[in-house]
């Protein structure tokens, strides 16, 4: 179910501390470099090791809902008033099958694989925590956020009008472990019905379910902040109808109701803290609704910076120079976020500021889409309109800031000074962004400095030639003689001007080389090639190379979607010549304008 919009529409390698005039832009995005480097012997064979780790100190400094039943019995449409999560009891999905899990997370976390298939971890992360071992929690929880809309306050997607009844409709969070030193917090998704539902059934379905484990997989491998996939897990006999699209449709809207498998994936993240969730606190906060406003926003912002920005942010700092130093540290993450983000070609599809992580990672696969035919208006959510659009995601990212920094504001109302910060942090998002997106540019193209000229040329000659995003970019990354390898990218090979436009090309590639040439005397083609092959991803995750996997998932079969993680979590290598050939290739044009493949409505 996707917000029914009118106008449609700390991490791991963080270790160094910020005092207040130290700027975060250089800090290093979260990968998982940190897991790597420490507690290498650790195996966590059994639940019982994993409860060890169990670690629920950080949760325990937020407020519970009082209003909630303290049994976890919470799957009622209500309104949540106060208090920052209601606690809730999973809704285990019926007779789960192990579907897949990530192998590269679990090496990360020392988790032996076998661990996936065994019948008490696979109880948990199929919804059942009735058995868990002590000190792990028999009950899960679920949080409150609101909604803004590209920077617009809505309450209208909450059954009662006023936002309370609005948050993780069926997301929950079942443990916080530390892990190697890192804290996680273990989510999931499809898990039944919260206060938050809004009368939906709190399911998702096995579709959606292996969408987002593989893409959240992929972009981790692409190497762009993401929550991570852990698990998935599908019902035998259980189902859910949605509104899909029948074989061979070409409508915009589904066209018939489908029954599918429910299952439950579980995601994995430092937080699952969002914009929106700030914004509940921060409205709240701001009209004073209830005597202990101020001080719920006061703790889910310090609480963010100790999940998301321990490491760059100096506990000694007043709590106002706190604020203004996230701000900063949040806009510099955002922004490198986005510039990765269509660095890959992916496309969010939904990026309101309930989707979007306020410790700077992709957090929601829900309608996303990777770019294949260049267009700078891809958007493959039909819900989502051009201000979700592939290349104006740096301006919807600018919205969520924006909506991020109204909330703080309450915090600093009676410090001028620090309210300044803010407000210049604020302002300077657009510049910081652009400064991004030309450094990625420049990379994509093997520069050290951006060029406006050679890149304007180049980016009206994909789309007037319709090029692949992907696979121009990586023949590009082998520095080609001439321009007949790029072809290889070309959607539209007999377009009637194609002398004309071949002319252009080699008149842009001569001048490329001689740019690339110039400004790498020191340095070999072949180690540019290398180095732009990093940057330039060999293989993305195409639908039409996810709707076989997720139909012959939908009976039983999930081999492709075990192929599909190998393949795509080694991104940039080059992989052997029957992957190449059968996933290195163009979109085939019966997929154009395919609904379910092309465009989607609900993701769900
Ligand atoms: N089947 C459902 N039952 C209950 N709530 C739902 C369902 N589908 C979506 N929602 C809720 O509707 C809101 C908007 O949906 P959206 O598609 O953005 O999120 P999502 O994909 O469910 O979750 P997330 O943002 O947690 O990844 C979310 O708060 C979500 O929890
Ligand atoms: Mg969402």
């Amino acid at each position: 179910m996707q917000t029914s919009d009118p106008s449609h529409t700390q991490h791991p390698g963080h270790n160094q501390q910020l005092s207040n005039n130290q700027d975060p832009a250089t800090e290093v995005a979260f990968s998982s470099a940190a897991s790597a480097e420490s507690d290498e012997s650790l195996n966590i064979e059994t639940l019982n090791d994993l409860a060890s780790l169990a670690d629920y100190s950080l949760l325990n400094t937020l407020d519970a809902d009082p209003d909630a039943k303290t049994d976890g019995a919470n799957h009622s449409p209500r309104q949540v008033l106060s208090g920052h999560y209601v606690l809730v009891t999973p809704m285990q999905i019926e007779n789960p099958e192990y579907v897949t899990h990530s192998k590269t997370f679990f090496r990360e976390l020392g988790f032996a694989d076998n661990l996936a298939q065994s019948a008490d971890f696979k109880r948990l992360f199929s919804g059942d925590l009735s058995n868990l071992p002590h000190p792990m929690r028999k009950i899960g929880w679920s949080t409150g956020y609101a909604l803004s809309i590209y920077g617009n306050e809505y309450t209208q997607q909450c059954p009662f009008k006023t936002g309370n009844g609005y948050g993780d409709g069926r997301a929950a969070s079942v443990l916080e472990a530390v892990i190697k030193g890192q804290r996680w917090e273990m989510q999931l998704k499809g898990s039944g019905r919260t206060p938050y539902s809004r009368g939906a059934d709190g399911r998702a379905v096995l579709r959606s379910s292996v969408r987002e484990f593989l893409a959240q997989e992929h972009m981790h491998a692409l190497g762009v902040p993401t929550s991570r996939s852990l698990s998935l897990y599908a019902s035998k006999t259980e189902t859910v109808k949605r509104p899909w699209y029948s074989e061979g449709s070409r409508q915009k809207d589904p066209d018939i109701m489908v029954s599918d498998a429910v299952a439950i994936s579980t995601r994995v993240a430092p937080s699952f803290i969002r914009v929106g969730q700030l914004e509940l606190f921060g409205r709240r906060a701001r009209g004073n609704e209830h005597p202990k406003a101020m001080a719920e926003l006061e703790k889910i912002v310090l609480h963010l910076i100790e999940r998301e920005y321990a490491y760059v942010i100096d506990q000694q700092l007043t709590r106002d120079d706190k604020v203004v130093l996230l701000a900063r540290a949040f806009r510099s993450r955002l922004t490198s976020l986005i510039a990765n983000w269509i660095r890959v070609g992916y496309c969010q599809g939904n990026f309101n500021s309930d989707n979007c992580a306020a410790g700077g990672f992709t957090l929601d696969y829900g309608p996303y889409g990777f770019c294949e035919l260049f267009d700078p208006r891809f958007q493959p959510w039909t819900g989502g309109g051009e201000h979700y659009s592939f290349l104006n995601q740096p301006v919807a990212a600018e919205k969520n800031f924006g909506s991020f920094c109204t909330a703080l504001k309450p915090l600093l109302a009676s410090n001028p000074e620090a309210l300044q910060q803010l407000n210049d942090i604020d302002d300077g998002f657009a510049l910081e962004m652009q400064t991004e997106m030309e450094k990625m540019w420049a990379a994509k193209l093997g520069l050290s400095t951006f060029d406006p000229v050679l890149f304007r040329e180049l980016f009206t000659l994909m789309i007037q030639t319709s090029v692949d995003y992907t696979i121009f970019f990586r023949e590009l990354s082998e520095i080609p003689d001439n321009i007949d390898p790029l072809k290889r990218s070309f959607y539209s090979n007999s377009n009637s001007n194609s002398k004309e436009l071949d002319e252009r090309w080699s008149a842009w590639l001569t001048k490329w080389k001689t740019l690339i040439n110039g400004d790498s005397s020191s340095q070999s083609n072949e180690e540019l090639s290398r180095q732009m092959k990093r940057v330039n991803p060999k293989y993305i995750l195409r639908e039409w190379f996810v709707v076989p996997a997720y139909k012959n998932a939908a009976v039983g079969n999930y081999d492709l979607i075990r192929e599909l993680q190998d393949i795509m979590t080694q991104p940039y290598a080059e992989q052997p010549e029957e992957v190449e050939e059968k996933f290195n290739k163009l979109k085939p044009s019966q997929f154009f304008n395919a609904g379910g493949t092309s465009h989607y409505s609900c993701s769900s």
